[in-house]
């Protein structure tokens, strides 16, 4: 029987309609982006580029449902996007509650999700493998390195079975060394969770290593510039691919099409 905390293989396809946004009334209004069409397939991974100001949150904003375009119309599997239902979200902070335990964190979404209580501890458990925070169960918030706190983010983003994960520059604030070990781990868990992505980045290499599809916005107001399709493998080593010629090409691509759309 499949696990009724994961969404259907096929689900998670994200379609944009002619979607504009603007802001503020009379000579203060602007348009922040658009007008976009976009269609994203169940699964894929979609990396959002751009400079400063090219609307990649205010675009990830319409498709968490937490604001509305003012034309167009964005679908979540044909629905219009609910928060919290239709896709989980990670932002750049990783907004836990700093007196909880990892675990308790963790337990809320399922509580919220519906798993029942009796089932809450195997599937955290399970959950935090996945992330690779198998033994931080009961720490507190407050006791864990920042890359830690961002795995627990992504594990109680995991926990609600919503099609798709939008993610907002989610490693920003960390280091290095901990931002690529927690670019190997999303890579991993989109491959064998399936779950549509939207992640937005700066770094036109974390774009290159996470996108099965890499799109560039334009200054604003944001609109599509590029929309290339990695040739990277899924399933390939880590430590290979940021190692591989293709590798390097495709972070060239992407880094030269930011700064044009940038002009
Ligand atoms: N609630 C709002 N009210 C007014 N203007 C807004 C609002 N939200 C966003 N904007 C404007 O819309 C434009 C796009 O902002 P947005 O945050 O989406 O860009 P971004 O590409 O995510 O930027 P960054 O890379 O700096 O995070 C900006 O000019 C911003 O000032």
């Amino acid at each position: 029987m499949p696990d009724r905390q994961e969404p259907e293989p096929q689900a998670g396809r994200v379609e944009l309609r002619g979607v504009e946004r603007r802001f503020g009334a009379g000579a203060e209004r602007i348009t922040a982006l658009g007008p976009i069409d976009l269609d994203i397939a169940p699964g894929e991974f979609l990396v959002l580029v751009g400079a400063s100001g090219s609307g990649k949150s205010t675009l990830l904003r319409q498709v968490a449902g937490f604001d509305t375009p003012t034309r167009g119309t964005v679908t979540i599997d044909g629905v219009t996007p609910q928060p919290g239902r239709t896709a989980g979200v990670v932002f750049q902070q990783p907004r836990l509650f700093p007196w909880r335990t990892v675990r308790g964190n963790v337990d809320l979404a399922l509580g919220y999700a519906g798993v029942p209580r009796s089932q809450r501890r195997a599937k955290s458990d399970e959950l935090l493998e996945r992330v690779g925070l198998e033994g931080t169960a009961k720490r507190r918030v407050w006791e864990i390195s920042g890359g830690q706190q961002q795995r627990v983010a992504i594990a109680r983003a995991l926990a609600v079975a919503t099609p798709v994960l939008l993610m907002d520059e989610p490693f920003a604030a960390l280091d290095a060394l901990t931002r690529e070990r927690l670019q190997d781990d999303v890579r991993l868990v989109s491959a064998t969770t399936g779950r549509t992505t939207i992640f937005v980045t700066h770094s036109a290499e974390e774009a290159a290593f996470l996108g099965t599809r890499i799109v560039v916005l334009s200054k604003r107001p944001g609109q599509v510039v590029a929309d290339i399709a990695s040739p990277l493998a899924r399933d390939a080593d880590p430590e290979h691919i940021r190692e591989s010629l293709e590798f390097a090409a495709l972070r060239g691509e992407i880094s030269t099409a930011v700064k044009d759309a940038a002009q």
